[in-house]
């Protein structure tokens, strides 16, 4: 198997598209005329990928949308039928624990090609992730969240900031050239300043859409080399909310591939 990168670029060349478009299937919102299939989470992924995976680089579940016993059999099905469709699977669950706990969450990369995780442990709680030498790891380092300031922002007796920090240790950690950065879309300085200092890890940059975040800055600043992922979630999945009423399947989730396109198009702009 090639490197994940290796596979994220040759998606991102055949689709023309960074687009990462986050599966996150919120029960609440999931349209009436799914709820009563066995599994409405699985039954609106399918439709949704049908709808959108001609703009996606990669689809991103979140796993808080998945963690129950119906959820865990409806991310299943996703993967398999994103999978079904060439379309690489990143799974946001910002996983990370002490060696032992964290070797039993790494086991979530035999189903998926790639997985965000929380550095706030330290290295050894990411070996059991880095060492999978076929798998994306993205560290999360400066997120879209108001609050992210509030810890990554501080700064060290050195002066530096710890996202700074985290973003140069992600850089030491990349002995397999398999990890990348989480930076939001809302924090454009952070994005311009990280692009420089590790030139070259790609980043995922969530947070345009629905977080209003800068969608030029994620793509001047989130692509390595022509590779990164620039996500929309609900901005996409739920975007036939707006433009249809809730029982026309077919409206409904055209919007959501229509979605997808327009933000590949504005993505591409900047490209
Ligand atoms: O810094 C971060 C890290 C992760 N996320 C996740 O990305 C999506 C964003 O969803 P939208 O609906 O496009 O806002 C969601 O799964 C977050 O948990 C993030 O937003 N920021």
């Amino acid at each position: 198997m090639t490197a994940f990168f290796d596979r994220l670029a040759e998606r991102i060349e055949r689709v023309d598209s960074v687009v990462s478009v986050g599966l996150d299937a919120d029960p609440d919102r999931i349209p009436d005329f799914l709820a009563d299939r066995d599994l409405p989470r699985w039954a609106f992924n399918r439709r949704i990928i049908d709808a959108t995976h001609e703009h996606a680089a990669c689809y991103k579940p979140n796993a808080a949308f998945y963690e129950d016993a119906d959820g865990w059999r409806a991310l299943r099905e996703t993967i398999a039928y994103a999978h079904g469709k060439d379309v690489p699977v990143l799974l946001d669950a910002k996983r990370a624990d002490i060696g032992n706990t964290s070797r039993q969450y790494a086991r979530l990369l035999d189903e998926v090609d790639a997985i965000t995780v929380n550095p706030y442990m330290g290295r050894d709680s990411l070996d059991p992730f880095l060492s999978r030498e076929d798998a994306g790891v993205f560290v999360l380092c400066r997120t879209s969240n108001p609050g992210g300031a509030d810890l990554q922002d501080l700064e060290l007796a050195s002066g530096e900031p710890l996202y700074r920090r985290v973003a140069a240790l992600a850089d030491l950690w990349n002995e397999h050239g398999n990890v990348g950065l989480v930076v939001g879309a809302t924090a454009p300085e952070e994005l311009e300043t990280l692009r420089t200092e590790v030139p070259d890890l790609p980043f995922l940059v969530p947070g345009v859409g629905a977080q209003g975040g800068d969608a030029e800055a994620a793509v001047e600043y989130g692509l390595a080399d022509g590779v990164g992922l620039v996500n929309s979630s609900r901005g996409i999945i739920f975007a036939g909310e707006q433009s249809s009423p809730n029982d026309d399947e077919g409206a409904y989730f055209g919007a959501a591939g229509q979605a997808a396109k327009r933000l590949k198009r504005r993505l591409n702009q900047f490209r």
